[in-house]
């Protein structure tokens, strides 16, 4: 459903971001060679420190970014040929992508959904259900702007899914938010797995990889170092933990490029 086959992306640095970076290189190879399929039914995970390429992967996907090399393709279309065809297939939540402070809930709901041609019944009745499981009904009305994090997070993921689609891409999908936030909005991950949908997130926080992911690619460095399930992970890694198989590998494989 979703196959990354040699993907590459190479940023080119601007005088400042090369000044921030302390680098002389005015390229940054950000994602590296990496490969991977994933299937329906299940959560894929891209676990990785700071600045890995976990977001430069999902962002690839998503097409809205052209890979330097390799390919990615979902559902059979390729991201950077068939780019409308894929935006239909997936939902895409990122940090990055704020709603409009400006509109309530409803209102970007109803804006996305008929953005993607879908008529105002269905849109109720996906708003009824995604409104009911986020408990948005009580903010429904008021300004993006006026929202707690973990509010606006809730009314993105559910404005992300306004159209029901099969592969779900969420980056960092728990960022900022409180135990219990976080607990519903992982649950609702698992409840579309269970519906049949990819869901495909990236993570850095161990425990949320090892509970919710059937399978998890560790990248350093931009390189998918290794990917399994957890226990192939520990028993690659003859360790009894997500976190120590992680440093092993980070030890290994986060050798300063040259
Ligand atoms: N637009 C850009 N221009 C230049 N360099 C970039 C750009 N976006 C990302 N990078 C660099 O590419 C590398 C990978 O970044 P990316 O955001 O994909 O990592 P990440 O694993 O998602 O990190 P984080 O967990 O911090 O979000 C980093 O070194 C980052 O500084």
């Amino acid at each position: 459903m979703i196959e990354i086959n040699n993907l590459t992306k190479v940023y080119k640095l601007s005088k400042k971001q090369m000044q921030e970076q302390k680098t002389k290189k005015n390229m940054k190879k950000a994602v590296d060679g990496v490969s991977l399929k994933a299937s329906k039914g299940e959560i894929y995970g891209l676990l990785g420190p700071n600045g890995a390429g976990k977001t430069t992967t999902l962002r690839c996907i998503a097409t809205l970014l052209k890979p330097t090399d390799g390919n990615v393709s979902v559902c059979g279309f390729d991201t950077v040929k068939e780019g409308e065809e894929v935006r239909k297939k997936i939902g895409f939540l990122t940090n990055e992508i704020k709603l409009d402070p400006q509109f309530s809930p409803e209102y970007m709901f109803k804006f996305f959904g008929r953005l993607h041609g879908i008529d105002d019944k269905t849109i109720k009745e996906r708003q009824e259900k995604l409104f009911s499981y986020f408990g948005i009904h009580d903010f429904k009305d008021k300004k993006i702007n006026d929202l707690s994090t973990g509010m606006k997070q809730k009314a993105a993921i559910a404005v992300s899914l306004v159209h029901d689609p099969e592969v779900i891409i969420f980056d960092e999908p728990t960022n900022g938010l409180d135990i219990v936030t976080a607990r519903s909005v992982t649950d609702y991950l698992k409840q579309l797995k269970e519906e049949g949908k990819l869901v495909i997130i990236s993570t850095h926080i161990m425990s949320e990889a090892e509970k919710l992911c059937d399978r998890i690619g560790i990248i350093i460095n931009g390189k998918k170092v290794t990917e399994g399930t957890l226990n192939e992970i520990l028993e690659e890694t003859k360790t009894s933990d997500l976190e120590d198989a992680f440093f092993q590998l980070y030890k290994e494989h986060n050798v300063e490029e040259v």
